[in-house]
């Protein structure tokens, strides 16, 4: 299968310190692949470095272009989203401005005529849609969450680059994010994604990898990183498949 996305011998640092060093994956066309790792181990740094927000050395490749040396707005352009972690809505924006500051990356008229994608977004999260009106910075965090998803969505991604989705909020609401991550999965889309929650991602994701301060250890489809000691060795110190989040109070 052709990978849309190819990352080759990818080397991150902050100032003198290296904390990516040199990592290759891919992302094949409409597949869910997840970086896995602990707090730290270089998954937020690895999607700056796509994204182009970090500089890094390495060969990054997009549908078969190097898109390396590219500015972050290029590479949107280029049709990569990211959903960074922490969510960063517009806070002060009604929802509405910030679905269509989403479709801006489209251009100025696609800010303007964003309607068709709203809808779509709001098929997919219909609890948005009571909150158009509503400054961002008012909503609980799941439904920052699933707005921060529905602006990244609005740009008409082919590739969606989801950091740490589930951070910080409740097992109910984490469950709607990932159905919607399903969701998506079956209409498709490909995506990246960060997990530290080992296993949630497993889930979700076709194939994934696993980093630990910053290089990879392990790969393979969830069914074999389900029994990976590895993985369990990293995150659980107990059995990925018995701990599933529980549908307790969001
Ligand atoms: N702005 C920064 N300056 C210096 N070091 C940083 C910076 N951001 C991250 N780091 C360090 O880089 C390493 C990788 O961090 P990164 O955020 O990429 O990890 P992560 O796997 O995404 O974990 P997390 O879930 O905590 O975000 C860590 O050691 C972290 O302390």
């Amino acid at each position: 299968m052709t990978a849309l996305l190819e990352v080759d011998d990818l080397h991150v640092r902050y100032g003198r310190i290296p904390v990516v060093h040199g990592i290759s994956f891919t992302v094949p066309e409409g597949r869910v692949v997840g970086l896995l790792g602990a707090n730290g181990a270089g998954k937020s740094t690895t999607m700056r470095a796509i994204m182009g927000q970090r500089s890094a050395t390495g060969r990054v490749r997009f549908d078969g272009t190097p898109i390396d040396s590219l500015a972050p707005h290029k590479i949107v352009a280029r049709g990569i989203a990211l959903v960074p972690e922490g969510r960063l809505v517009f806070k002060t924006l009604t929802v509405e401005k910030n679905l269509r500051m989403g479709a801006y990356a489209l251009g100025r008229t696609a800010f303007w005529q964003a309607e068709a994608g709203i809808d779509e977004v709001l098929t997919l999260f219909p609890e948005l849609k009571p909150l158009l009106r509503r400054e961002a910075g008012e909503l609980s965090g799941g439904l920052q969450q699933m707005l921060a998803l529905g602006r990244a969505l609005m740009a008409r991604p082919r590739l969606l680059v989801l950091d740490e989705p589930s951070l910080g909020l409740a097992p109910l609401v984490i469950e709607r994010i990932y159905e919607a991550v399903l969701l998506l999965k079956s209409r498709g889309t490909s995506i990246l994604l960060a997990e530290q929650n080992a296993r949630l991602a497993l889930r979700s994701v076709d194939y994934a990898y696993v980093l630990q301060t910053g290089q990879i250890v392990e790969q393979g489809d969830s069914e074999f990183l389900r029994s990976s000691s590895r993985v369990e060795e990293i995150y659980l110190g107990g059995d990925v498949e018995s701990s599933t989040p529980s549908p307790t109070a969001s």
